[in-house]
Order: C-alpha cells, then sequence, then structure tokens
C-alpha cells in the first residue's frame, strides 16, 4: 500500500478519501531536518501553508509521485524542483476563494470601525463610545490589484456595498474589468486614487515588494490597505513606518514575509491603526473541508495511476480537456517512443503534428506525452509528464508543433518526424472508435498495425520471396510472428514491413535479418 504523509493540519475528509488507497500518516509540526529523514518512505506528502517544501525534501523522497497543496499559493513548495524530479505538484485553485475574499472584506470592515481595539476595550471593562469612530466604505473607491477568483468575488460584493471599483491586473482584459463593474487602471494611479487598496496576486519574482516605500507614499493620509494574498508582496517594515508617521491611515494584514510573524516584526509596534491576523483567509470550516477533498481526490488519482486536475507544474492539461485527449495522449507517447527506437540514436529534433480534429485541441499535452514516449528509451521511468518538456530542453531537442485540420484520414490522427544523428524517421498514428490505438504509418509507408510489445520493422524491396525468408529467419530464431503487414507506394518499390512479435527478438537476429538480399533496414521495438 502506498503511503501518504500529512504535515499540516488537514480536515478529516480528505483524510477518509486518502485511506482509501494509502496508509496516512498524519505528523504535524516536522521540523525540515525529521522531514528530510522521514520522507523517503512516503508516495504522495499533503500539506497546507505550514511546511515549506524544501529541494532538500524533494531530493531526499525518492518515492514522492506527489506533493498536494490543501489550498492556492503554492509558493511554500519548490516547484522547479519538484518537476525536475518528475513529481506532481496539484493545489486547490478555488476550495478558499470564498473564504479569503470574506476574509479581507471582514478586515476592510473591522479597519475602519476599530472593530478589534473597541472588542478590547469593552471586554476590559470599558465603554469608550467616543473613541471609536470609524469610516464607512459606502461611496468609497476600492483598488483591488489582481482580478483572479478572489479579487473578482471581493469586487462583487463590493460593488453591493456601493463602492466604486478600480483594478489593476495586467493580465486581465478591460472587458474583463468592466464585467466586474472594475475601472482598470495602472498602480500608479490605483495607489493614488483608492481609499481602500486590497491585494489579491500571487507571491512572484515580479511581485515581492510590490508595494514599497515609494508606493505606499502615493497613497492618500486617508487610505488603507489590505493584504490577504501573500507575505512580501509588501515591505513590511516601509508598511509599518508609513502608518506610525500617519502617510497612510491603517493597514489590514493576515499574510506576513515570515510566518509566524516575528516577535520583534515592526507590524507589531505600530498600534491601533493595524489589524493583524495570523494567516487565516482560508481558515473556514467549509474553505478546509473543500480543499482537503479536492487535494486528496487529486492525491489518491495520482497514487492509482489516473491524472490529476490541477496539477501546476504539468503543462497545459486541463482538467475539462483530460478524458477527451487521454486515447491521444496514450497514442503520443506510443508514436514518441516507436519513433525513438526507429532513430536508434540521439534525436535532435522532433516535429508533433495534431492533424484532423485533433488540430482543434490543446496540443501542448500531446506535445509533452510525444516527449514522454520518446525519452522513456533514455530515461526509462524518471521521464513522465512533469519532467519530459525540461528533460527534452536539456537534451537539446528542437521540438516544433504544426497542424493541419484537412487532413481526414482519421478523425483525429497524430503525425511525427524525429531527425538524429542516424537520420529522419516519421510515424503516423491515430485513434480508432473510444480508444483503439493504430501506427497507420511508416517513414511514409501506409500501414494499419495496433501498437505490440514485441515488433520488427523492416525497409526493403518489395520482391518476390522476401516476406518468406524474413518468416524463416525468424523461425531459426524460434520466434513467433503474431501478425505481419507490409505498406509500399508502389508495386516492387521500397516497402516496409511490420511484424508483430509474441517474443522478444534475440540478440543478434537483426544482424542476419539485415543480410536477406533486399532488406535495407531493421529496426527491433519494444513498446
Ligand atoms: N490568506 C489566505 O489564507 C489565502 C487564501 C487563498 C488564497 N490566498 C492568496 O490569494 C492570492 C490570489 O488568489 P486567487 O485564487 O485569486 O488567484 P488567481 O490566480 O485567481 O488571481 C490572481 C490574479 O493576480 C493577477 N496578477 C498576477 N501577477 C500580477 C501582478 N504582478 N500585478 C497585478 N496582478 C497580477 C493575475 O492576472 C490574476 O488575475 C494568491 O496569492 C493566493 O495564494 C491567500
Ligand atoms: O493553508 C492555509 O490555511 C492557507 C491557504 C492560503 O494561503 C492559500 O494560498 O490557499
Amino acid at each position: 500500500m502506498p503511503k501518504v504523509l500529512v504535515s499540516d493540519p488537514i480536515d478529516q475528509a480528505g483524510i477518509d478519501i486518502l485511506s482509501q488507497v494509502a496508509q496516512v500518516d498524519v505528523n504535524t509540526g516536522l521540523s525540515a531536518a525529521e522531514l528530510v529523514r522521514i520522507i523517503p518512505e512516503y508516495d504522495a506528502l499533503m500539506i497546507r501553508s505550514g511546511t515549506q517544501v524544501t529541494k532538500e525534501i524533494i531530493e531526499a523522497g525518492n518515492l514522492l509521485k506527489i506533493i498536494g497543496r490543501a489550498g492556492v499559493g503554492v509558493d511554500n513548495v519548490d516547484v522547479p524542483a519538484a518537476t525536475r524530479k518528475g513529481i506532481v505538484v496539484v493545489n486547490s485553485p478555488e476550495g478558499n476563494t470564498i473564504a479569503a475574499a470574506e476574509h479581507a472584506i471582514a478586515m476592510m470592515l473591522s479597519m475602519s470601525r476599530h472593530i478589534p481595539e473597541a472588542n478590547a476595550s469593552v471586554k476590559s471593562g470599558k465603554w469608550e463610545r467616543n473613541r471609536f469612530i470609524g469610516v464607512e466604505v459606502y461611496k468609497k473607491t476600492l483598488g483591488i490589484v489582481g482580478l483572479g477568483k478572489i479579487g473578482s468575488h471581493f469586487a462583487a460584493s463590493a460593488k453591493a456595498m456601493g463602492m466604486k471599483l478600480l483594478a489593476y491586473d495586467p493580465f486581465i482584459s478591460a472587458e474583463r474589468a468592466e464585467q466586474l463593474g472594475c475601472r482598470l487602471v495602472e498602480l500608479e494611479l490605483l495607489m493614488r486614487e483608492s481609499d481602500y487598496i486590497t491585494l489579491h496576486i500571487p507571491k512572484t519574482p515580479e511581485t515581492k515588494h510590490l508595494i514599497n516605500a515609494e508606493v505606499l507614499s502615493k497613497m492618500k493620509p486617508t487610505a488603507r490597505i489590505i493584504n490577504c494574498a501573500r507575505g512580501g508582496i509588501i515591505d513590511e517594515a516601509a508598511l509599518a513606518e508609513a502608518i506610525k508617521e500617519g502617510k497612510i491611515a491603517g493597514a489590514a494584514i493576515d499574510v506576513y514575509e515570515h510566518e509566524p510573524l516575528e516577535a520583534d516584526s515592526p507590524l507589531r509596534s505600530v498600534g491601533q491603526n493595524i489589524v493583524l491576523t495570523p494567516h487565516l483567509g482560508a481558515s473556514t470550516a467549509e474553505a478546509q473541508v473543500n480543499v482537503a477533498i479536492d487535494v486528496a481526490e487529486q492525491i489518491r488519482d495520482v497514487l492509482l495511476g489516473l491524472p490529476a486536475r490541477s496539477a501546476v507544474n504539468i503543462p497545459g492539461i486541463f482538467p475539462d480537456s483530460i478524458e477527451k485527449l487521454k486515447p491521444y495522449l496514450q497514442l503520443a507517447e506510443t508514436l514518441g517512443n516507436l519513433v525513438s527506437q526507429l532513430a536508434g540514436g540521439r534525436v535532435d529534433y522532433l516535429n508533433v503534428q495534431l492533424q484532423g480534429e485533433l488540430a482543434n485541441n490543446q496540443s501542448q499535452p500531446v506535445v509533452v506525452a510525444a516527449l514522454k514516449g520518446l525519452l522513456s528509451q533514455a530515461l526509462r521511468e524518471r521521464v513522465n509528464y512533469v519532467n519530459a518538456s525540461i528533460e527534452a530542453k536539456e537534451r537539446g531537442i528542437r521540438v516544433v508543433e504544426t497542424r493541419d485540420a484537412s487532413i481526414r484520414d482519421y478523425t483525429g490522427s497524430l503525425h511525427l518526424m524525429a531527425k538524429g544523428t542516424l537520420g529522419e524517421h516519421t510515424v503516423t498514428g491515430a485513434v480508432l472508435g473510444e480508444n483503439e490505438i493504430r501506427i497507420t504509418s511508416v517513414d511514409d509507408f501506409p500501414v494499419n498495425v495496433s501498437p505490440t510489445h514485441h515488433m520488427l520493422f523492416t525497409l526493403h524491396r518489395d520482391m518476390p520471396g522476401i516476406i518468406g525468408k524474413i518468416g524463416s529467419q525468424l523461425g531459426s530464431f524460434n520466434v513467433n510472428i503474431a501478425s505481419m503487414q507490409v505498406g509500399r507506394k508502389i508495386v516492387r518499390g521500397d516497402a516496409v514491413m511490420v511484424l508483430s512479435l509474441d517474443d522478444p527478438l534475440p540478440e543478434g537476429i537483426l544482424a542476419e535479418i539485415i543480410k536477406v538480399p533486399g532488406i535495407r533496414d531493421a529496426y527491433t521495438v519494444n513498446l
């Protein structure tokens, strides 16, 4: 049974799903060194934001197939290191959207009405009604930085509260912003004009300290800023100073550059104009169930050999297209494997052509599958959908993808051309019916054969007796032929012969086959 390590608190609903297929060990609060020590036993790791999955942990995880982040942000996982090692990283892109947006709204309102201080004051026995005069958000301008899932939900709620909306997000269109009732503007204008600014962007090298002293200096002295996205997007020292010096009115912060927040963080000494929560954006009962189920299901599927629906490091495989593309992914992998064995030596160039209806689909997963097949001879089980593109790039394989929807010999077909040190080969294949894979041409000679484990391909001159001679050769080595087919363009011209064999070809037989008069080349293929 596979083993899953759950290293942060996860809702029981997720543990129950994992327990159907794996031994689940819940072991929270481990140090990095402890994780490095125990991770070699595990096939999967499930985390929230607490565990930092470093390169060292990933390197030590020799059995790891998947890291599941029960939440959105994967900035606590070294994703490039996981990718290189062929480990799928999955998250739950939507499970806590509402929770995070509602927390940001709560932060905006509680900061505006001094709720934390008023609460503390009443609990301490006081009744200070004049001390806590707040401000309304109605008719105020809200600037949303990052109009993705959480930003959009905040926008809809803020609109309903009568706020005017500005948004800064270089990756969305003005039309999309308009649909959400937002005016898309540059960051500087948003900072200048907003009464409230809320951040909903990922932490990336580009967004680190995006909100620094200079950017904060553009804000109105009455303006307030909310960060329920990621720590490190705001320069915390600059923020603390801006509030203390009255350059801005306040801030509400849920996430920090270093978590837990250090005891001597300048944010702790700002006083009453800052509301701080300990990374609670996703902490609702509903969100914790959603993310736990979402990620546990993906871990279960990957451990059962099925695809994950929200993998962050498998290029371009979207959940909706997986089912439809599945037989074509299998076809691409088979053809990649076949063409690499025909090519024999190193391949430097691969052209992947999507034909017929397939040409109207996402090409990236098909290309990745072809590369996985192509590299499987060299890398065996070390190559998978996660690292195939990187491995190909590192080996200097130039990959070109083309489409031709006008080729309609089959509903959808795939053509691969590989050039390498030993020459050039092409293969084409198609999916018949639901999921029957066929090889439909080899080196441009038409055939129609099902791929089998052991095959022999020959390039020869079409002439009387040649098939019989190959049959006798194989017979003399006690190899049984399951099926045989010849593909030719003209009678007595060049041709290919494709034989499916019940047994693997013994050493030395190819050299004998090549000696048969009329045979130009012969290739053993194991699929
Ligand atoms: N506090 C919490 O507990 C909590 C909970 C959930 C999510 N989050 C965080 O909230 C953030 C947003 O999550 P989401 O689900 O809305 O993500 P999302 O991917 O749906 O949206 C992010 C948006 O940011 C935009 N963006 C990216 N780089 C940008 C840049 N440099 N400037 C401006 N816009 C940029 C993208 O175009 C996208 O529209 C993430 O950082 C996530 O980790 C925090
Ligand atoms: O695990 C958590 O509670 C935080 C999750 C949140 O930061 C996220 O990015 O989804």
